[in-house]
């Protein structure tokens, strides 16, 4: 599977506020090329933290990529994918609206229930890991359902997970010229951090868009 990382942070590294509070850290231009690259893939995937501070849809705004996926005979919209050990996704969250089908993550010890309550909000539940949502494991299961390509959009605890697995193929960035500082406030990768072994980037465009820059890399 081939997984790409897209996120927008300040010029200090961050992804929102200490609030959590979804921020528009990307100008018109970004979001566009957002849609764009979420149109050319089969998945795109948040962790339950941008479910539950941000409510987003994840599907495609522009109804001419819409109408792109339709005449190369796929679905509208991609699928959604969220990692969610302890199924904390509200039932009434946005991306269970049915507009496109969502696979939620799980961990294996989250009661029976509470998978059942996410099947009858209209989920795909797929159980991967013990207690936390074992990343290979769950890609492969979604490989199975026809993901090729993934793309994530965050928050920083999933993106970590993701270079901690090596599973990260691209990674895109947008910096936008602001500080939001805090040294609660989520950075592009939280979790536990590397201490060595450093994922290496591989620089692979720098573009001035809107009034920032995006940053692409490829991941070794
Ligand atoms: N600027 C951006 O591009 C951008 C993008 C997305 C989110 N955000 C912001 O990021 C914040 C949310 O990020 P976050 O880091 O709190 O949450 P997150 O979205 O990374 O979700 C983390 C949660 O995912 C679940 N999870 C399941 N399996 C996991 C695994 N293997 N590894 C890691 N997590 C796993 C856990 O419950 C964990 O608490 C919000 O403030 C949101 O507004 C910003
Ligand atoms: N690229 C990007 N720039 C930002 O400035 C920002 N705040 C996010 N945040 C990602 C997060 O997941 C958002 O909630 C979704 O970008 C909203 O997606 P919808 O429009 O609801 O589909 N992403």
């Amino acid at each position: 599977m081939h997984v790409v990382v897209n996120a927008a942070m300040s010029a200090d590294g961050k992804l929102s506020t200490r609030r959590r509070e979804q921020v528009a850290i990307s100008g018109p231009e970004d979001f566009d090329r957002v849609d764009a690259l979420r149109a050319d893939v089969d998945a795109v995937m948040v962790g339950v933290g941008t479910v539950l501070a941000d409510n987003p849809s994840l599907t495609l705004d522009d109804p001419a990529l819409v109408r792109e996926r339709e005449d190369a005979g796929e679905s509208p919209h991609p699928a959604r994918v969220v990692a969610d050990s302890h199924a904390r996704t509200p039932p009434d969250a946005k991306l269970l609206d049915g507009t496109a089908e969502t696979f939620v993550l799980v961990a294996e010890e989250e009661p029976i229930e509470h998978r059942e309550t996410l099947e009858e909000a209209g989920a795909t539940v797929v159980v991967a890991g013990e207690n936390r949502v074992a990343l290979p494991e769950a890609l492969d299961e979604l490989a199975s359902h026809g993901v090729e390509r993934l793309m994530v959009e965050g928050g920083g605890e999933l993106i970590f997970s993701l270079f901690d697995a090596g599973l990260v193929d691209e990674l895109s960035v947008f910096v936008a010229p602001k500080i939001i500082g805090g040294r609660d406030a989520p950075t592009l990768a939280d979790g536990d951090g590397f201490v060595g072994d450093f994922p290496d980037l591989e620089l692979a465009g720098v573009e001035r868009i809107d009034d920032g820059v995006l940053l692409e890399y490829d991941c070794e």
